[in-house]
């Protein structure tokens, strides 16, 4: 095995941030702004991961609804207002992040973020948080011009922070994860308390575990740790 450093590769919403009551809020201010009922916690939780407009157009979709493409437009914008001003007003890190990021910097593992949000709000939310500065790169939807689930993103993450793709795993939660890892040829670790539609056990990821705790033992049985 390389001695090179790994490179952990982390998506954000649903893996290392519960960020769902911030983005349902911001989701039903449209859905209200439609004259739709707000759509609750636990169907929002299943329509993320392909980044914020996705979601509006999801949420419309659920609703039924099928406004004219300026009107989408509109809506979105209205959701990136909301949703900047109150980023971080219920949003928290998942438990064991903090204690997990300790012990891979202390392994010498090199940290990136690679999120379908875009690239301010993820610093933003990430900044509140008081998380960024834990990580050598944080890649957005909108950083490459493309998000996942194509590889550019997460192969960008890993050469920001100077990392080897064959020395690299990504960490999510949603088949957008388990995709662009697929697409990068690096393995994927599923977190089953995220954002997803489809059953976490079912996404195709290499392993999956429930808590950060199970982090460093999902790495050992990928042969990276
Ligand atoms: O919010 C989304 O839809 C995507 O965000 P994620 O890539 O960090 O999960
Ligand atoms: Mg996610």
């Amino acid at each position: 095995m390389s001695s090179a450093p790994l490179t952990v590769v982390f998506d954000l919403d649903g893996t290392l941030v519960e960020s769902a009551p911030d983005l349902v809020e911001a989701l039903n201010v449209v859905m209200a702004a439609e004259g739709c009922p707000p759509i609750p916690m636990a169907e929002v939780r299943g329509m993320m991961g392909a980044g914020a407009r996705a979601l509006v157009e999801r949420g419309l979709a659920a609703a039924e609804r099928t406004p004219a493409k300026e009107r989408v437009g509109e809506l979105y914008a209205l959701f990136l207002e909301h949703y900047e001003a109150h980023i971080a007003d219920r949003s928290h890190v998942f438990p064991g992040v903090d204690a997990a990021l300790d012990r891979l910097d202390a392994s010498g593992a090199k940290l990136a973020v690679c999120t379908n949000k875009l690239e301010r709000f993820a610093v933003k939310l990430m900044g509140e948080l008081g998380i960024a500065s834990r990580f050598g790169a944080i890649v957005g939807g909108d950083t490459y011009g493309v998000a996942k689930p194509d590889a550019a993103p997460l192969l960008g993450a890993i050469a920001q922070v100077g990392g080897d793709p064959a020395r690299a795993v990504m960490i999510g939660d949603s088949g957008t994860d388990v995709a662009a890892a697929k697409a990068a040829g690096v393995p994927c670790v599923v977190l089953s308390f995220g954002y997803t539609a489809v059953p976490p056990r079912e996404l195709g990821g290499d392993v999956v575990i429930d808590h950060f705790d199970e982090l460093e033992g999902a790495l050992a049985r990928l042969g990276l740790a």
